[in-house]
């Protein structure tokens, strides 16, 4: 599917502007179902963006929040996604929406899986927002590069549903929605920044496997467009 770069002349104002077209299309989900659901990424890029989302009039408490991906760590824990959204998203306005964690306090990471799906079926399907990043290596959710999940994380086929990662770079073992999850979002959008997460992005967008850069596979597959948001 095509994907648009919108470019923004800084991190403040890609965070205004990419917080304004998510509250409008929550708003616009609410209007027509009465719900709206998202599905944010962790890391270090969006914390500026969920904070000014955070702050948005709109009725939060319709909208139910997940994780793309999460770390196999309870939300104490200074890696967890859960505690990122937790101290930047559910604040302010937003604190009255409901959210629902990856993470499950379970003996092995593939009954957290389990749950997880579970637990997620209620959101309902497509997601009205999915927010990606993408690593340096062009990993995105836990889709990385020689993951002991990656080929069914990606396969197309694949249930919707959380499914678990390994991987070298990727630290803890994760929990990650697949791409059949995610691919169909009504809004799709890939948040990098930097100069670095550029030039990655043109590499991923050239030729290669897919499972050599991962986000290819949302590049390359995904049926909602991707809308890609970026600053230096
Ligand atoms: O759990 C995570 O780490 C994220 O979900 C992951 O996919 C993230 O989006 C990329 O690793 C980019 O991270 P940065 O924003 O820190 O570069």
């Amino acid at each position: 599917m095509a994907s648009t770069l919108h470019s923004f002349a800084s991190p403040a104002d890609l965070a205004g502007s990419l917080a304004d077209k998510v509250a409008d299309t929550l708003s616009a989900a609410i209007s027509a179902r009465g719900t709206a659901s998202i599905a944010v990424s962790g890391g270090s890029t969006p914390k500026a963006f969920f904070q000014v989302l955070s702050t948005r009039d709109i009725a939060w408490d319709k909208v139910t929040i997940t994780l793309v991906d999460e770390r196999f760590v309870p939300a104490d824990n200074a890696r967890s996604n859960h505690m990122l959204v937790d101290a930047n998203l559910l604040q302010n306005r937003a604190k009255s929406a409901r959210f629902v964690p990856l993470y499950q306090p379970a003996a092995a990471v593939e009954e957290a899986a389990r749950l997880a799906t579970e637990k997620s079926a209620e959101i309902g399907i497509p997601f009205d927002v999915v927010i990606l990043g993408m690593g340096g290596d062009g990993h995105t959710a836990s889709f990385f590069p020689g993951g002991s999940n990656l080929a069914t994380a990606l396969d197309a086929s694949t249930p919707r549903g959380v499914i678990t990662m390994e991987a070298e770079g990727a630290g803890e073992p994760r929990l990650t929605f697949t791409f059949s999850s995610l691919q169909d979002a009504a809004l799709l959008v890939l948040h990098i920044e930097g100069e670095g997460k550029k030039d990655v992005l043109a590499k991923a967008e050239g030729s290669g496997e897919e499972a050599d850069m991962p986000i290819r596979a949302i590049l390359r597959r995904a049926t909602s467009p991707v809308e890609i948001y970026w600053a230096p």
